[in-house]
């Protein structure tokens, strides 16, 4: 059987292909070049992590995933989006991926139009045409999966994102990917607690890889944060943000429980 990523990776190429012949690159560039202007999403990052002196947070507008299911049923991106920026959230992350997580496009520029945070699209990128589409649904940062491309196409997705004036987070699960990193020279590294091949959740990760991100990144610590214990366990491991979305999710009142998991 072959394992999840591969199985995403299928689909997407063929879904890409599709949209790609029905929107050609220099139409989805002119789509690009009418959206609103990017919000800084490191800088937003950085920004925050300053004046709290705490790990900033990226909020996930995320309704279900391959490993649990359905998260949240009511789910409603402008009342998450606006809960979390009321709960002290600096940025937010929103699934457009639709067969694994139930996302949808449009809820990127639901959930950004909503407030005044810069978003990440979150999805699985396997083609360049892909970042200017990104920027055309508004996103302000993309995400770039090493463990699923090599390191030409990383590299052509950071400089896309570079000439449409977006950043890109750059996640990694181990060492090997670790050092693609520091290699492809991007400021923004996340690691990537849960394996996407076992979903298996471990914050060691997050301990073991931060003392080899590059120098100048800032370092984002994702998945599997449920605690103000686990946030502050990232902190001591030097992540400079968090990326949460389940334990957020799955909360009633999304803006006291983003309130209560940043108190320190
Ligand atoms: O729901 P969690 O455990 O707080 O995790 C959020 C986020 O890190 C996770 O959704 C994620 C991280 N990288 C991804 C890549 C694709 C899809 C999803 C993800």
């Amino acid at each position: 059987m072959t394992d999840v990523l591969d199985r995403i990776a299928a689909y997407k190429r063929e879904d890409v292909a599709a949209r790609k012949t029905a929107t050609s690159q220099t139409a989805i560039e002119a789509l690009a070049a009418t959206a609103s202007a990017p919000r800084g999403f490191r800088a937003a990052l950085e920004r925050v992590g300053e004046e709290t002196g705490r790990p900033a947070l990226i909020a996930e507008i995320k309704k279900a995933s391959p490993s649990k299911g359905l998260i949240r049923p009511d789910f409603d991106p402008p009342v998450l989006a606006r809960a979390y920026e009321a709960g002290g959230a600096a940025c937010l992350s929103v699934l457009t991926d639709g067969p694994s997580f139930q996302g949808d496009d449009a809820y990127l520029g639901l959930a950004r139009d909503a407030t005044s945070l810069p978003c990440l699209r979150k999805d699985f990128l396997v083609d360049p045409w892909q970042v200017a589409e990104s920027r055309a649904l508004g996103a302000d940062c993309i995400l770039i999966i090493l463990a699923m491309i090599d390191d030409t196409l990383a590299a052509e997705l950071l400089s896309e994102a570079e000439r449409f004036g977006m950043d890109a987070l750059i996640e990694t699960h181990d060492e090997a990917e670790m050092a693609r990193a520091c290699a492809l020279g991007g400021d923004l590294v996340g690691v990537n607690n849960r394996s996407l091949r076992t979903f298996e959740v471990d914050l060691e990760t997050t301990e073991r890889l931060s003392m080899l991100s590059p120098v100048r990144a800032l370092l984002v610590a994702e998945s599997g944060i449920f605690t103000p214990d686990d946030v502050a366990r990232v902190s001591a491991a030097h992540a400079q943000a968090i990326l949460v979305g389940e334990s957020l999710m799955r909360q009633a009142d999304v803006e006291t429980a983003t309130r209560q998991l940043l108190a320190a």
